[in-house]
This record gives C-alpha cells, structure tokens and sequence, in this order.
C-alpha cells in the first residue's frame, strides 16, 4: 500500500528529484561524519592510557579536535540537506495543494452534492500541510538515522562481535514491537484525519449560516453538535497520539536493557582482556548511536502514519474523475440563436426517484419562455441540466439543433448568462463582480450594465462607489441589490441565452416593474428563460410552462392559461386576490 502511495505521489516528488538527491547526498555525508566521532573518541580514551602518568595529550588533543572537526562539518551538512528538504516539501505542498484546487474546480458538480466543502477544504489545507511535514523533516530524519544504524551496526561488529551478539539479543524485540504498534497506529491517524475533516465541514457549515442559527434560537444545539464532533476529533486525536507516543517509550525501555547487558558483559571482556578500554568505549557510544535512532525512527514512523493518512486523502480527492472530457469534434459555438429543445428527457439526482418525467419543451430562438410551479416540481433541475451540470438518464436536450454534448462545454457556459435567487457574489470590489467572467470590460461598460440593471444610482451613492470591497457572501448589500448587481453581470456579458431563476424574487414591486422593463432590453436579440415563482414577473412571457411533479401539466400565455382556469390560474388568484 505504501509502495502504492509513493507511486501515486510520484509525479510531484520526480520533478524534485535532483534535489531529493542533494539533500540525501548531504545528509548522508552528515550521518558519515557524525559516525566518525565514537570511533575517534575511543582512540582518545585509549590514549589516555589506564596507568598513571600514561596519557599521550599531543594524541588526545589531536583526536578531540578530530573528533571536533567531523562533529561541526556533520552538523554543517546535516543543515544544508535540511534547507533542501525543506524546499522541497514547500515546492511539493504547493503543487500537490494547487492540483487539488484544480481538481476541484474540475469535479462533477454532482461530486458537492455528497462531499461538504469543509472535508475538501481540510484536504487542500491541513492535509497537505501534514505531507509537507513529513517532507520537509520527517523523511530527512528516518534516512539520516537509518544510515546511523547500519553504521553503527558495521561499527560494533568491527570492534568487536562478541559483545554485539550480546547487543543484538534486544534488537528483533524493538523491531517486532515497533511494527506491532504501526499497524494499530496506521488506521488510528487515517480517522484522525477523517474526523478533523468533518468538524471542519461542520464548522465551516455553521459558521456561514449564524443569522439562521441565531434566528432560530438553535445555538444550544449547535453547540451540543459541535461539542459532538470536538469530541469524536478530540477522542480520535487522543488515540492516534497515544498509540503514537505508547511507542518511544517501549522501544526506549528494551534499549535500556540492552545498554545494562552490554555495560556488563563489556566489563567481562575488558577485564578478561578481551576488549580494550578505548573499544569498550567506543562500543558503548556505537551502541548509544545504534538504539537513539531506533527509538526516534519509531515516533518518527507514527509521525508518517500521520502523512500517509493525509497524502492518501489529498491523492483520493485528486483520483475522482473530472467532469466528463468534450466529445471529439465538439463544436466552440461563438453565436447561438438560442432555440431550446427538451425532448422526452427522463431525470432523477439518484435514478431511483426521478425529478423530471418525460420532459419535452421547445423555446424559439429569441423567445421569453417562464416556467412556473410548485416548490420541489423541477424547475432549476431544467437549469442545471441546460448548465450540463448534470446529464438526464435519459431524453436529449439540444440548442440550435445541436444535442448539448456536441458543444464544448466551457464554450456552451459562456453563451449562457444565469442570474440566481442568491445573487452568486465574490470577494473583489463592486465592478470586479459584475465585470466576473468578462474580464477587460471597461469601467463605461461595466456602469452602462448597473444602469440597466437599475442598480446605478444605488452604487453610485456608495462612498466607494464601483470600488466598494464586497465580502464573498456579499455582506453589506441587502438580497434584492445583489440579485441586482448579477443582473447587470448578465448585461455585460454577451450572452445568447439568459437564464433567471427566481432573480427578482427579492426586490420591491416598484423595483420589479424596473427590472421587467430591464428584461425586455435585454431579451433583445437573446432567449430568456424565466423561473419564477412571482407571476408578475411572468406576465409578459411568450410562453408559460406550468411544471408539476416533473412534466408540464400545462402551457400557454398568461392570459391562455388565466381563461384556461388550471393551476396557473389557482396560482394566480392566490397570489392576487
Ligand atoms: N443536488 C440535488 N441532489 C439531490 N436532489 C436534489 C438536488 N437538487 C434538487 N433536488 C431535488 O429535486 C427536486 C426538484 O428540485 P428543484 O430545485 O429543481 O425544484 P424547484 O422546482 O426549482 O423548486 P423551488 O421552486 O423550491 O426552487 C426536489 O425534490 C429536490 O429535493
């Protein structure tokens, strides 16, 4: 699975490659160095000599600074292949986190409807903030103590393998329990992560919608879910760590027996003159130097687990198929004219509950066509599929002939201007967000927009005016003035078709009349497709589909349906009488 995983995260860490190289280069020469100073210590001890008066100082002076010397230029190296590495997991994080924003931005629009954008934010984030950590130090620090070992093992055996035979008795015991311990660890931390993607999902949720939390008085429950999920993150975390932390000090405790059997079996041996004073000390530090890394592997390891949990969630979010590719040949239509076609389309979010029942419709090309109905009867699902945010299970729908998947459907978007109930704003000023998706219109432009959309006397009145900085929810403007501002958005494009689903449902009646005024400019030369659940706004449509549990139970113009006395009528009255 590991194997798995570093084939997966391959095409970030290749293009690192030289790097990896340099820094393994660096760190290797550091863990050389470093090795280096038991064995000169031991020629230090020994010529101390045991006897009195015995001491060579030239020597011992000589091999202290040597010893000096290879300590100072491993701590040296040690730090440049640290500065590498760091850049390293820095270059990696931010391609790994920019891949995953791209691969947001390309995700079916069906991909939201299950995963709560908290759980993505915390994979584009946290997740990869985790990765970079096991980059930047972790991965240095298990090779560098993996040479450390071997190292140190070479060296013991060299100096004497008696005494390592007593050493080695203690090692399979840390071996075995370090990968005892990794496998209760690896799943622990992969729900760590997944709980911490859920609080903030909840967070996230919540914190966006504290006017309705406050409305409905329900900050007690709130609080007692969050709590909830604290606890569940909480108790995951304590886990995880506990587990993790369990493991240092059980490698540390078998490390200390083996220290006690080789103090003593090597005081066997020194005074059977089987091993020298300077050996044994040697020895000792090898065998300080052999363990040390064993038990900061063990944390280290428990640290990874971490990572790999959070690499694996970043590669899944990275491995889910993009919204469909253009079929091959699909058309780039510079200019429609905008005639609509649904022909039997069958449709549910999940197959089993349809939404739209053998749905046909037609809107000639540069017609207003309004759509009416109950709550729930699938009045922007039409919307979504026209927007190909969805694709019907079953039926065609065609624009100018053409069936949807023949245009590209980034040049199919751009033909079509939506205004939504919720005015769809982003941080940027006033004039960056009705300029939004037609970059390089000019300030002229972008205020000839506003006064169609009667919202320039409103703007200019602002005290920044056009230069206004909105928050991305559009705080500071009431829902009408941001359902407002996104009609001027679809003034400024040039758009073929216009698509408005419940875009005045909060403007004043005297605003309304505005906006229908508006509406007749901008259907010039357009198609409007009209939601509403106001049939004022309605009126003046060419064609009225009145949409209940999925099909059009009828149609007509307002005053065909009103003489025909269906449910458009029963709608009527009960919105005007
Ligand atoms: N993303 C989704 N996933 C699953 N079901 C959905 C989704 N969006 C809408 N639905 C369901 O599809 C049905 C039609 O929804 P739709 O939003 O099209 O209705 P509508 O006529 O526009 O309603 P309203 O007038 O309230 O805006 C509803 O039953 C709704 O619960």
């Amino acid at each position: 699975m590991k194997r798995h995983l570093f084939r997966r995260m391959g095409r970030f860490l290749r293009p690192q490659a030289p790097s990896l190289a340099g820094a393994a280069a660096l760190a290797a020469l550091s863990g050389l160095l470093a090795l280096l100073v038991p064995l000169v210590a031991g020629w230090a001890v020994e010529a101390i000599g045991t006897g009195p008066g015995a001491a060579d100082l030239t020597a011992v002076l000589r091999y202290c600074a040597a010893g000096l010397g290879a300590a100072v230029l491993s701590a040296v190296c040690s730090y440049g292949a640290s500065a590498a590495l760091v850049r390293v997991g820095q270059t990696v994080s931010y391609t790994l986190r920019k891949a995953a924003f791209q691969q947001i931005t390309q995700l079916p629009v069906r991909y939201f409807d299950t995963h709560p954008a908290g759980d993505l934010i915390s994979r584009v984030c946290y997740d990869v903030d985790t990765v970079n950590a096991a980059l930047s130090t972790d991965l240095l620090q298990i090779g560098t103590s993996l040479l450390t070992v071997i190292g140190s093992f070479v060296m013991l055996l060299m100096l004497s393998p008696l005494l390592s035979g007593v050493f080695f008795l203690t090692v399979p015991l840390s071996v075995l329990l370090t990968r005892l311990q990794m496998k209760h660890i690896h799943p622990l931390f992969r729900r760590r992560s997944q709980e911490l993607g859920a609080l903030n999902s909840f967070a996230e949720e919540r914190v966006s919608c504290q006017r309705a939390i406050r409305v409905y008085g329900v900050e007690a429950a709130d609080l007692r879910q969050f709590a909830e999920k604290n606890d569940a993150a909480s108790e995951t975390y304590y886990k995880a760590d506990c587990a993790s932390t369990a493991l240092g000090p059980s490698v540390n405790f078998i490390n200390n027996l083996s220290l006690a059997a080789v103090s003593v079996f090597g005081a066997l041996l020194y005074l059977g003159g089987g091993l020298s004073l300077g050996a044994l000390s040697s020895f000792v530090l090898y065998s300080r130097k052999f363990s040390g890394p064993i038990r900061e592997t063990a944390e280290l390891l428990s640290d990874l687990q971490a990572s790999v949990a959070a690499a694996e969630r970043v590669l899944d979010l990275l491995d889910q198929p993009a919204e469909d590719g253009d079929l091959p040949g699909a058309r780039e239509p510079c200019k429609l004219s905008g005639a609509i076609s649904f022909r039997h389309v069958d449709f549910g979010y999940d197959p089993a509950h349809p939404v739209l029942r053998d749905f046909s419709a037609d809107i000639p090309a540069g017609s207003m066509v309004a759509v009416v109905g109950p709550t729930g009867a699938g009045k922007t699902t039409l919307v979504s599929l026209l927007l190909r945010f969805y694709t019907p299970q079953s039926g065609t729908i065609t624009i100018d002939g053409l069936p949807l998947q023949q245009y590209t459907r980034d040049g199919l978007r751009r033909r079509l201007a939506i205004v939504l109930q919720d005015g769809w704003l982003c941080g940027g000023t006033i004039a960056e967000n009705i300029a939004y998706g037609v970059p390089g219109a000019t300030r002229a432009q972008i205020e000839a927009a506003a006064k169609a959309a009667c919202i320039h006397s409103f703007l200019s009145s602002l005290p920044d005016g056009y230069d206004t900085a909105l928050t991305d929810s559009g705080a500071g403007l009431s829902k009408g003035q941001r359902q407002l501002l996104a009609l001027a958005r679809c003034f400024l494009s040039n758009a073929d078709i216009v698509i408005l689903d419940e875009a005045t449902s909060d403007v004043d009646p005297e605003t309304e009349e505005q906006i229908s005024a508006a509406l007749e400019r901008l259907r010039r030369g357009r198609t409007c497709f009209l939601i509403a659940h106001r049939l004022a706004t309605v009126r003046t449509a060419d064609r009225i589909l009145v949409l209940q549990d999925g099909r059009i139970a009828e149609q007509g113009t307002h005053q065909q349906l009103l003489d025909a006395g269906g449910i458009y009528r029963v709608l009527y009255d009960a919105q005007f009488s």
